[in-house]
């Protein structure tokens, strides 16, 4: 099954689980790019030139995690996935002048793409960009004294890893602490019936099943409390409460 990389005139990308894509662009027009900093808006824009535009973290769940990050004063954060940096600046904006994020990526040109933006918003000092795959990172990290150090997770990356992430992350992230996942409804196919994904690749279809067992993991999990929230491709916001 295809993503729908589609460009919308307004330089955002087709997202969006609503019934109809004018509501989509409702909300989108009405409450999120009327609030949307400049920098972020330019970043999107720039962003809507790449091939892999669609994999930007979508506007609307992204304002809802500047929101998060505000009332829980987050000041340390780490991420998972950067691409050209939407999420990235979005979290650089939200923290305070002297937070911090490990920004964890493999690939370097396409944060690369956004950086100036990110420079010119004057808020790269707060950025520390890791080039790699991100468990070696996050394992790294637990073994230099990093436990409970982090406020604020954001996984946006390879959807089989998720779980591996969890496990990590719920060491990393302190007791009171957010973790916040993406595309935990993957278009809709977390919910789709065997004959319905039949037509599915294996990359595909391996990301649903991840997604499926992600789901059931977090539901189950009792360190966290949980909201999945049908923004952009489905969030999956996690409470650390013990
Ligand atoms: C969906 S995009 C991230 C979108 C980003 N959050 C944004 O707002 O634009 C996924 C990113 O994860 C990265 N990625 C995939 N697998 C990874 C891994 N194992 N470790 C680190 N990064 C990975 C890809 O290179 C890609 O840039
Ligand atoms: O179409 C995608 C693909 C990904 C993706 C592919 C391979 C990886 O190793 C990581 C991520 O992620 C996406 C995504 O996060 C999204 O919101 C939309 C589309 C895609």
């Amino acid at each position: 099954m295809e993503k729908d990389l589609q460009k919308s005139s307004n330089a955002s990308v087709a997202k969006g689980l609503l019934q109809s894509e004018q509501l989509y662009n409702y909300i989108l027009e009405t409450s999120v790019f009327p609030r949307e900093p400049g920098p972020l808006k330019e970043l999107r824009e720039v962003t809507a030139n790449h091939p892999g535009a669609g994999m930007a973290t979508a506007p609307d769940a992204g304002q809802l995690m500047s929101m998060l990050m505000k009332i829980i004063n987050a000041k340390k954060t780490i991420e998972v996935g950067v691409f050209t940096g939407y999420s990235l600046l979005l979290t650089a904006l939200s923290l305070p002048h002297d937070g911090k994020i490990v920004a964890i990526d493999v690939d370097r040109e396409a944060y690369e793409m956004g950086l100036p933006i990110i420079k010119k918003a004057g808020v790269q000092h707060k950025i520390d960009f890791i080039e790699s795959q991100a468990l070696p990172v996050l394992d790294h990290l637990l073994e230099h004294g990093n436990e409970g150090a982090f406020d604020f997770a954001f996984v946006d990356a390879d959807k089989v890893n998720y779980k591996n992430y969890h496990e990590r992350l719920m060491k990393l992230v302190k007791v009171g602490g957010i973790i916040v996942y993406d595309n935990t409804l993957w278009q809709g196919t977390v919910a789709m019936t065997e004959d319905q994904l039949s037509g599915q690749d294996s990359f595909w279809k391996d990301s649903t099943d991840a997604l499926v067992e992600l789901n059931k993991l977090l539901a189950a999990d009792n360190r966290v409390e949980i909201s999945q929230a049908p923004l952009g491709d489905g969030i999956t916001i996690c409470w650390r409460v013990r």
